[in-house]
């Protein structure tokens, strides 16, 4: 199968005064074969808009190379970008135009045929609003409206930075079936979401990114059955043991995952091991189920966001340049 976007070694450092040189992109790669669904995953500050923007020539990268459509940007950017349509962060619409003003307007600056106008407001489902002015619209509306702007020119690639942003559940069903329906019709999508279960309902094949370097890629199910062997639910008489079972876990070399009434393992051979190490520390067990992994858990693995019981996770995905390719201490990763 073609890939429709490669990226291989993508590099980006960010300097500021106050936070020094960071890495926001460390290495990172990324392959996305054609008539895919495709999900982008990662914690807040991995990564994710800068490989965006960088692809489609908004950011300028340090090191690496990309391709869209099988030709290296951003030098043929010029040759693909009417081949490719983006929402990348909320665009911003003239509030006293309506729905298909806007889209009138952008398809005549890319001389798209007028009809596509009325195609594009049915399948976002704005039909019915698309007369009023864009100002009176909910978030979910504004959105609907940026993804109709994207299709205006029926991309062969579409590139979507959390489609469902603001969308409310009916919506979000709807934003399902719309993106399988373009995906049967040939074209490729990449979707950037934190709604990891819609991710798992949507797509054919995900890439996790970590500090910005990708920590898993592949098919859904492969990427799941990777992970997948020795996951163990475990409840504990009493929710107040948690942190310490987490800690006696931790310390016998069990991978673990936080949750609020219950612990996630990975990688345990023989269930009864873990009974006997946390009765040894007076912990005791009321329940220990083996479970088929989902991709929640596997992302709060590969990325080690996991919620840990009594802390507060700071949020910092970027890498210090010349540090030990850790997150820096101080958190607060929004930009410098
Ligand atoms: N213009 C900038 N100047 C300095 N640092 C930046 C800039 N833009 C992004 N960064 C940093 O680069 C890192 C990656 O940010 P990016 O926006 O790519 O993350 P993301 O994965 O899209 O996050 P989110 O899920 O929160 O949208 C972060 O540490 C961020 O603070």
């Amino acid at each position: 199968m073609p890939a429709v976007l490669e990226i291989e070694g993508l590099r980006k450092t960010y300097k500021s005064r106050r936070r020094g040189t960071r890495n926001a992109l460390d290495g990172f790669d990324m392959r996305v074969d054609a008539g895919q669904v495709h999900g982008f995953l990662g914690p807040n500050g991995s990564g994710k808009t800068t490989t965006l923007r960088t692809l489609l020539g908004l950011i300028r990268p340090d090191g690496g190379r990309m391709a869209l459509l099988g030709h290296e940007v951003p030098g043929a950017l010029p040759t693909v970008a009417g081949q490719v349509g983006a929402i990348v962060e909320s665009p911003q619409f003239f509030p006293h135009f309506s729905a298909r003003d806007t889209l009138s307007l952008l398809a005549g600056a890319g001389e798209v045929p007028a009809a596509r106008v009325d195609e594009v407001l049915e399948l976002v489902g704005l039909r019915d609003r698309a007369g009023e002015r864009v100002k009176t619209y909910s978030l979910g509306m504004k959105q609907r409206l940026a993804v109709a702007s994207a299709l205006l020119k029926n991309p062969k690639l579409l590139i979507l930075d959390e489609p469902a942003n603001g969308l409310d559940p009916g919506g979000i069903r709807e934003m399902r079936t719309l993106m399988r329906t373009l995906a049967e019709s040939g074209m490729t999508v990449v979707l950037s979401s934190h709604i990891l279960g819609e991710i798992q309902l949507i797509c054919d094949s995900v890439t996790i990114i970590s500090l910005g370097r990708r920590v898993a890629f592949g098919p859904v199910d492969e990427v799941l059955a990777q992970h997948s062997s020795g996951a163990v639910r475990v409840r504990l008489e009493a929710v107040s043991d948690l942190p310490a079972a987490t800690d006696a876990l931790t310390r016998a070399g069990v991978r673990v995952t936080g949750h609020p009434d219950h612990l996630m393992l990975a990688g345990v051979d023989k269930p009864a091991t873990v009974t006997r190490l946390l009765a040894e520390n007076n912990l005791y067990v009321s329940e220990l189920a083996p479970v088929a992994v989902d991709l929640e858990s596997v992302f709060l693995e590969l990325t080690a966001t996991a919620p840990v019981p009594g802390q507060h996770r700071q949020v910092d995905e970027s890498t210090k340049v010349g540090g030990t390719g850790q997150p820096g201490p101080t958190g607060g990763g929004w930009g410098a």
